[in-house]
């Protein structure tokens, strides 16, 4: 062990992407610190809550190519924790037949050759009950698609990272980072060396990334969690094989998306994909609702099994990028600080390689895919650096 650094390096936040980037390095031998502000688990970040949508049906090809391996991943994590984190449902894409937005997710699937069943008008009742499709929209079920149970996933992800020898810290808040060939990590417990950092702290990446003297152009919002009462209960069950689904446009609006019930028995959960502007510390002062009566509109209209309001409504944040792709880089001054940022609501199912991908980074290794989708020059005069 050298003498100077407490660490190799130390992960700042352990929602799902830091605790993957934990775990991946702890496997390369990494003596690693995974730091979190609050007591574990939490309810205040974006990685809390029992279920996540995992799917390969996207628009843009390098996501799609990045899931391949990372169900892989997923399979390989489930193996070795002896857990089950992943459940097949199938994700049901439906959408304006004739909109960008609809055929770029099909021509992604089809050119990708994911397998999918393409339903047409006469074959959606048989194939999908207790849903009606909008005159004019096509349907699509992306097959592999399915739940990923996060909570759990995140405890496995965790408990694995530390029979590897990796140590993780809650309840302790950085206050400062201070940027040099060793980084020195301020907490409210304590000061901490090491040879390198990676900043994944999710709404508070701003925050953090101040001490180095960078600024993203993050907007982080507030999402209402709305569950909805089963008529007859079991009728959108997970056990079912309800899947999970995707609504490309409601009201020429933002996306709508929802799981089948499994977490709260009878209730099934479907949120909308957007939300009001809020600071993460007051996110519970934020009472917006106008994406309720949007999503009330939307039940009543392609759900007829379900009461149209919401019996359960919780919270979530999302971090957004201007054009909702991730941040994946090294700090362009210092280059063993690096960070994962503005997951924009879509990031858990890529957990495990976003992990891969920032340990990778950590070390100076090519990263196994192009990140230049990823990486902050494309903000050019969004990022803002004093240094
Ligand atoms: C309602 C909702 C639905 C979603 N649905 C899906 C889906 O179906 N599929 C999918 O793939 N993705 C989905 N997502 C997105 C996904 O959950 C997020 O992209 C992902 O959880 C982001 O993880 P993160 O680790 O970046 O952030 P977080 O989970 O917020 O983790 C950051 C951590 O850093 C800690 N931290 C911050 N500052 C400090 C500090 N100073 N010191 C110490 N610790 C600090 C925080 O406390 C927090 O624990 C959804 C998100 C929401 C909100
Ligand atoms: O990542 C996902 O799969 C979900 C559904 C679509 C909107 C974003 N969140």
């Amino acid at each position: 062990m050298s003498t100077n650094v407490d660490y190799d390096c130390i992960v700042i936040g352990a929602g799902v992407q830091g605790s993957f980037t934990a775990y991946q390095l702890a496997k390369k031998n990494q003596r690693t610190l995974l730091l979190e502000q609050f007591v574990l688990p939490h309810t205040r970040g974006s990685s809390h809550g029992q279920t996540r949508i995992i799917r390969k049906a996207y628009q843009q090809d390098f996501y799609t190519h990045m899931m391949e391996e990372c169900y892989e991943l997923w399979a390989q994590l489930e193996r070795e924790a002896g857990v089950k984190l992943y459940r097949q449902t199938g994700l049901l894409v439906m959408g304006p037949e004739e909109s960008q937005g609809y055929q770029m997710i099909k021509n992604t699937l089809q050119k990708n050759k994911v397998p999918i069943e393409i339903l047409n008008r006469d074959n959606f009742s048989q194939h999908i009950p207790n849903v009606n499709l909008a005159l004019g929209d096509g349907a699509m079920v992306d097959i592999t698609a399915g739940v990923l149970y996060a909570d759990r996933a995140l405890k496995t992800v965790q408990r694995q990272f530390e029979k590897l020898g990796g140590v993780i810290r809650d309840n302790e808040q950085v206050t400062d980072v201070k940027p040099g060939p060793v980084v020195t990590v301020t907490t409210s417990a304590g000061v901490y060396r090491a040879k390198s950092v990676v900043v994944t702290a999710g709404p508070w990446a701003n925050r953090l990334l101040a001490h180095t003297g960078l600024q993203l152009p993050l907007t982080v919002v507030k999402i209402n969690v709305c569950y909805w009462k089963e008529k007859v209960p079991g009728s959108y069950n997970v056990k079912q094989r309800f899947p999970c689904f995707l609504l490309t446009e409601f009201e020429e609006t933002k996306d709508i998306y929802g799981l089948p019930s499994n977490e709260y028995p009878g209730l099934m959960k479907i949120c909308y994909h957007g939300g009001s502007e809020t600071n993460p510390d007051q996110r519970d002062k934020t009472t917006n609702r106008s994406d309720i009566d949007i999503l009330q509109r939307c039940v009543a209209c392609c759900f007829p099994g379900l009461v149209p309001e919401p019996a359960v409504v919780e919270s979530c944040l999302y971090t957004l990028t201007p054009d909702h792709h991730f941040v994946l880089d090294c700090h362009p001054s210092h280059s063993n600080i690096v960070f994962g940022a503005g997951f924009s609501g879509h990031g858990f199912k890529f957990g495990p390689i976003i992990g891969k991908l920032l340990c990778e980074l950590v070390l100076g290794e090519v990263p196994s895919y192009d990140l230049s989708p990823f990486r902050i020059r494309r903000f050019q005069d969004k990022t803002k650096s004093a240094l």
